[in-house]
């Protein structure tokens, strides 16, 4: 059981770009191949969470028009778009991973990605990564709704480091495949006003080994206000440990 559990996230992890512990993405890919749908398990359709909803505010709405343009310019030498792209958000890790009975147990289990679990739009996190792979850098766009409250009017502590957790992970994901957290140091500088949106920029450091070593701060969307400082320092891990075998 355990080898066609690993033999299938080996087929997962091939066709997925960014860590699975984050907003894993790999519908785009299988729509690629041209795979047919109708043999597919699970959700053709994933609702993508970061797209605009009614809940943004128009702070988020031009963050997100601003960053979608850069990711719509093309390249003087080539028709490929670049090198900004907007990463899809799914809540639930496991989503679309193929095959293997102990994974589909998995699967269909009831676990949500902590910062997708909220239907309602608006309440908690709503936000928005792209990816600059040259750059080896993001950035989100991150708008703290009511249920983040932790000083009155002002986001949680916890909220901001699931937020900057999220965002290195996934950029630490995204250039090397399956990661976990293994330190994450944060300096909270200024409070973050709750239903304001703020920029979490995200940058590679070093690659040493299996140890990815990230940058991370948090601003104002005009980058003239630093919220937050941090680094993090994730651990390249294989299927097997990202499921506890
Ligand atoms: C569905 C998928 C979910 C995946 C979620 C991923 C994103 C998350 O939020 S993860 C959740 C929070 N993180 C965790 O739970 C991780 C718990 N910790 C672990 O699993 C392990 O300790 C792990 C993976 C971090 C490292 O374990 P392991 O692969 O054995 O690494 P190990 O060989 O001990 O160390 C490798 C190197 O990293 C260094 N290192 C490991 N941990 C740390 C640390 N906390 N601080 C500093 N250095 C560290 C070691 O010193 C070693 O360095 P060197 O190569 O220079 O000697």
């Amino acid at each position: 059981m355990i080898r066609s559990c690993l033999k299938a996230s080996r087929t997962f992890i091939s066709h997925c770009p960014v860590a699975l512990s984050h907003d894993a993405v790999s519908q785009p890919v299988l729509v690629r191949r041209g795979l047919s749908m109708g043999l597919w398990p699970f959700s053709a359709s994933p609702r993508d969470f970061s797209l605009p909803n009614a809940s943004w505010n128009a702070e988020m709405r031009q963050v997100y028009d601003h960053y979608t343009a850069l990711c719509e310019v093309k390249t003087e030498d080539s028709e490929e778009t670049g090198p900004w792209h907007k990463l899809p958000s799914y809540n639930r890790s496991l989503k679309h991973a193929a095959g293997g009975v102990y994974l589909s147990k998995l699967i269909q289990s009831k676990a949500r990605l902590f910062t997708r679990n909220k239907k309602e739009y608006g309440a908690a996190f709503e936000y928005v990564i792209f990816m600059n792979k040259q750059e080896k850098r993001c950035v989100c766009a991150f708008q703290a709704g009511h249920l983040l409250e932790g000083p009155p009017g002002h986001v949680h502590g916890g909220a901001i480091a699931t937020m900057i957790d999220t965002v290195t992970g996934t950029l630490a994901g995204y250039l090397v495949g399956p990661v976990m957290t293994a330190n994450l140091n944060i300096n909270y500088r200024s409070p973050i006003p709750l239903g304001g949106v703020v920029l979490i920029h995200s940058a590679l450091d070093r690659l040493e080994g299996k140890k990815i070593f990230v940058n991370c701060r948090v601003t104002s969307t005009d980058e003239s206000k630093l919220h937050t400082e941090a680094t993090a320092l994730f651990i390249s891990v294989n299927m097997g440990h990202l499921f506890g075998m």
